[in-house]
């Protein structure tokens, strides 16, 4: 990825210790970017900054800053550590999640709490921690948000995620708006069914379940986590230069693939078939 304007710039990637988080962080260390990873459990983080120090053959291309982006002090302090390190900041990947499945109206009201908390106001705190630091800079930026397409499908046992992704896409495009006169461009990345031992143990945790989850998705398969991070990173890089609060959808075709005669054209004509 060399010549992809990455070099020498440095992200954020909240959730970077593990599935999609951090295939986007070594996406962006392999094309010689300087990677910051945040998530709650340092063991996971340092995971992924040794996978990216092995990829460059040295040291000190990435760091990791334990944090819970629920709080926005810690978020304050990321930035902080962040630019101490590497003495600016390019942009930040919003991953950081937090989800189960249960029937809308049982869910208690911590139970909403935790998964609005980490999805809609860790997200928050980051992208404003992330944005006034690039405005004190004047250099522009990016800031790349993880959701799903239930934030407009909607999706029956995880009201309180589709509640929170929602709430990250209005205020991707509301700051898309705020935000282009100084540079900074804001977009999201929806993937589809991504082969994750977070989502797979929080979503898919019985083979019934998988099968069903897979039984929606016209492509016949889940995504590997290294095809949202291609995805992401064309979105965060110079590429998508003029695009801003845009959503990319990554999914294999799942969320449209709901027509009444499944996927044959008509009855008749699957008949034939
Ligand atoms: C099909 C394709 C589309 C898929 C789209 C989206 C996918 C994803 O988002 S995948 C990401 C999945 N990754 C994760 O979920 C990893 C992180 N998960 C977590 O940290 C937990 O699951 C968390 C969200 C519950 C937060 O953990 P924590 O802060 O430690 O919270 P507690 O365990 O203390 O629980 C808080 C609260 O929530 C209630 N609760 C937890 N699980 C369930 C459940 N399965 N059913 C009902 N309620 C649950 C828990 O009981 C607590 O409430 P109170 O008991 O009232 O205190
Ligand atoms: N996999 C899939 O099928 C899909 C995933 N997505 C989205 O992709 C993103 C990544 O999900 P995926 O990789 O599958 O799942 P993971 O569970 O692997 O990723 C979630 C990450 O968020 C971190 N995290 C959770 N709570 C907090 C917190 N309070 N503060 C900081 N970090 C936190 C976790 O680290 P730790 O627990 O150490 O803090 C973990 O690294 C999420 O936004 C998810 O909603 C969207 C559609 C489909």
């Amino acid at each position: 990825m060399n010549g992809s304007g990455f070099a020498g710039r440095t992200y954020v990637v909240t959730g970077g210790g593990s599935g999609i988080g951090r295939a986007i962080a070594l996406a962006l260390g392999a094309a010689d970017a300087r990677v910051v990873v945040a998530g709650r459990t340092p063991q996971k983080l340092e995971e992924t900054v040794a996978l990216i120090d092995q990829e460059a053959g040295h040291a000190g291309r990435a760091l990791a800053v334990p944090t819970d982006v629920r709080d926005p002090a810690a978020v304050d302090a990321l930035v902080t550590a962040a630019t101490d390190r590497f003495g600016r900041l390019d942009g930040l990947v919003n991953n950081a999640a937090g989800n189960f499945v249960a029937p809308g109206i049982d869910i208690s009201p911590n139970g909403w709490r935790a998964v609005v908390d980490i999805v809609l106001n860790g997200s928050y705190y980051c992208t404003r921690a992330v944005a006034r630091q690039l405005r004190e800079q004047g250099t522009g930026g990016s800031v790349l948000s993880v959701i799903a397409t239930y934030a407009w499908h909607g999706h029956p046992g995880t009201v309180h995620s589709a509640a929170a992704k929602a709430g990250v896409l209005a205020m991707t495009r509301t700051l898309a708006v705020e935000l282009a006169p100084l540079g900074i461009r804001l977009n999201c990345v929806a993937p589809g069914p991504t082969e994750t031992a977070g989502a797979g143990a929080a979503l898919w945790a019985t083979d019934e379940a998988r099968a069903e989850v897979l039984a929606t998705v016209p492509a016949a398969r889940f995504a590997d986590p290294a095809e949202i991070a291609d995805a992401s990173l064309f979105l965060l890089g110079d590429r998508a230069s003029y695009l801003t609060g845009e959503c990319l959808t990554v999914d294999g075709g799942q969320w449209l693939g709901k027509q009444v005669y499944g996927r044959g054209a008509t009855p008749a004509a699957r008949g034939r078939g």
